[in-house]
């Protein structure tokens, strides 16, 4: 079934639905990963988001019971050069396309991804109609205008969770606090977040309370815990300035970690800007310095904004940047315990190189003063 791209600059694109019927809108973006699809799909960061992949052959090893990253496909559309039905891994399940089609997100393919990412790379990620439905150029050229994009959207409410949950074994288990134990007590507040995150922590001994992204400081002192993560997610960083109060009520209290876009509320709290950067950075090989052991790390990546460097006050250290285009990929403040990366240590899907930013968190939690 033949289904149309059309981006705001009024380029349009063909393709095949490999879906059935369907349609969608939102900012296109690419991923330069060459694995990790249903990781990526499962991403909340995306939400608001149509997802182009430059590998060019997409579907192969299926779609599995394990590879979670949220309960659901966060994706408003996926477009891909090759989608391979037929699939082969030990662990899947399922195709990917009837997995898309199962939850009703519209997967095409047979587009020139190629010319696509050139497009996004040369004029930026842009807002973007793909249908089925409606195979007139004009008039999805005029809806991909019209769409409210991301700047200035609170997307976060869409996708935290209502109540807050224990997550124990794996399992989400609703939950009213911390169970009485000797783990670390962590608690997460879920702005979006990737399950890799809590699998990480807990196999480091951490127990991890999940929050709603509107719990209040007051009350995330009250549960007691031994640290605070704030967790990625998607839209603009700009947009959310409660989290950016509980953060900034928080500093000094509890140690606090933040990933992608709790990097960036820190950095707020701490009295730094944000700003959209053209394209992002997506995918799974970003190289990164750890400007305070001078090694570079392979992260993964996924996030469209960015903290801006000149609005970072003294007490606040860069540990952390992109070597393609220098951007600020972490922070930490110089003397209350805080600190936060643009990447995704939790790579998932992606290298582990920056998994011991997780025991940095451990450690800081740990110290006696505390
Ligand atoms: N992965 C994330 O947390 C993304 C953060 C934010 N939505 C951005 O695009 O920059």
């Amino acid at each position: 079934m033949k289904a149309l791209i059309a981006l705001e600059d009024g380029t349009v694109f063909e393709g095949r639905s490999f879906t059935g019927r369907g349609e969608a809108a939102g900012e296109i973006v690419f991923n330069t990963s060459m694995t990790g699809y249903q990781e990526i799909l499962t991403d909340p960061s995306y939400r608001g988001q149509i997802v182009t992949m430059t590998y060019p052959l997409i579907g192969n090893y299926g779609v599995n019971d394990e590879d979670y990253e949220s309960n659901r496909i966060q994706v408003e559309a996926f477009v891909v050069r090759e989608y391979q039905s037929f699939y082969s891994n030990w662990r899947a399940k399922r195709s990917l396309g009837d997995w898309l089609a199962s939850q009703g997100v519209l997967g095409v393919e047979g587009v020139d991804t190629r010319a696509l990412t050139r497009r996004i790379r040369i004029h930026g990620a842009m807002r973007a109609v793909i249908s089925t439905e409606d195979l007139d150029p004009k008039s999805l050229v005029e809806r991909a205008r019209s769409h409210p994009g991301l700047v200035g959207r609170d997307l976060v409410q869409d996708v935290t969770c209502s109540a807050p949950y224990l997550w124990e074994n794996g399992q989400q288990i609703p939950a009213e606090g911390f169970r009485d134990d000797d783990r670390l007590k962590v608690l997460v507040i879920d702005c979006g977040l990737k399950f890799n995150q809590l699998r990480l922590l807990s196999q480091r001994g951490c127990q991890c309370l999940v929050v709603p992204a509107h719990t209040p400081a007051s009350k995330i002192l009250a549960y007691a815990p031994d640290g605070v993560f704030f967790s990625n997610g998607p839209g603009d960083p700009a947009a959310l300035p409660y989290l950016v109060q509980t953060a900034r009520e928080l500093l000094g209290q509890k140690p606090i970690f933040g990933i992608c876009l709790g990097h960036q509320i820190l950095s707020q709290a701490f009295g730094a800007n944000t700003y959209k950067l053209k394209f992002g950075h997506r995918g799974a090989n970003q190289p990164v310095k750890d400007l305070t052991t001078g090694r570079i790390e392979i992260t993964s990546q996924n996030h469209g904004f960015c903290v801006d460097e000149k609005t970072l006050p003294p007490e606040v250290e860069i540990t952390h940047i992109n070597l393609n285009d220098r951007t600020v990929e972490g922070v930490r403040h110089r003397s209350v315990p805080a600190f936060s990366v643009q990447y995704h240590p939790e790579n998932a899907p992606g290298p582990h190189d920056a998994v011991y930013l997780f025991d940095r968190f451990i450690d800081l939690m740990r110290q006696p003063s505390r």
